[in-house]
């Protein structure tokens, strides 16, 4: 494998919640650690023990999102709770200037932002094999609680559908072979650029 592929711009990864996602990414990260970078999002949110500024989040106060916000800073934001997050422009063109192909892991909405702000980005959807996995793989993470696994169950039936919506993704991988979606995944992300 070269150590970089050709094509250097982001990569936004998205799809259903549980659909192996991260599991997916931190593969890239653990066999290519030079190459690929997982992109930092700010958040308006406390850092949690263990979390340190710059690595996993930029914690900013809210009126430091919001300036950021309101001068076009943010390809993409969201609110959760009482919490913003946003991935930055800024941050996301200092990790490429270090010479890493930036991966984001972005919802559905997120990817619509980002899509309409015209960011040059090569989109990825990580699709389950079926519904019925999806929802196996979720209650086997043993992470969420029934709520919460109804709550992510309901939102992948809407990303499914948006993921069939014409030209929105560069590539869908069907996760069923582990393995495998990472072969597809890698010969995506090192292929000649277009
Ligand atoms: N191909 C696969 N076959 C079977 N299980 C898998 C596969 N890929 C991932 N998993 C398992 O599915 C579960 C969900 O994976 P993961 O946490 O990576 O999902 P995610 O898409 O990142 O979710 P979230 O968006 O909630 O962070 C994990 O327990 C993971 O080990």
């Amino acid at each position: 494998m070269p150590a970089l592929p050709p094509n250097r711009s982001p990569i936004v990864i998205s799809g259903p919640s549980g659909v192996g996602k991260g599991t997916l990414y931190n593969l890239l990260f653990e066999r290519n650690p030079e190459t690929f970078t997982l992109s930092v999002s700010h958040t308006t949110r406390g850092p949690r023990p263990g979390e340190e500024n710059g690595t996993h989040y930029h914690f900013v106060t809210k009126e430091g999102f919001a300036s950021l916000k309101n001068n076009g800073g943010f390809v993409e934001s969201a609110q959760f709770g009482d919490n913003f997050y946003g991935t930055s422009k800024a941050t996301i063109e200092e990790q490429t200037r270090k010479g890493k192909v930036v991966v984001l892991d972005i919802e559905m909405e997120g990817v619509k932002q980002i899509k309409a702000s015209g960011f040059d980005a090569r989109y990825v959807f990580i699709a389950p094999p079926s519904f019925e996995e999806l929802e196996k793989r979720l209650r086997g993470r043993g992470t969420d609680k029934e709520e919460s696994i109804l709550k992510r169950l309901a939102q992948a039936k809407l990303e499914l559908e948006f993921s069939k919506t014409p030209g929105v993704h560069d590539k869908i991988i069907v996760n069923t072979d582990l393995e495998k979606a990472y072969e597809e995944l890698v010969g995506f992300v090192y292929a000649e650029p277009q």
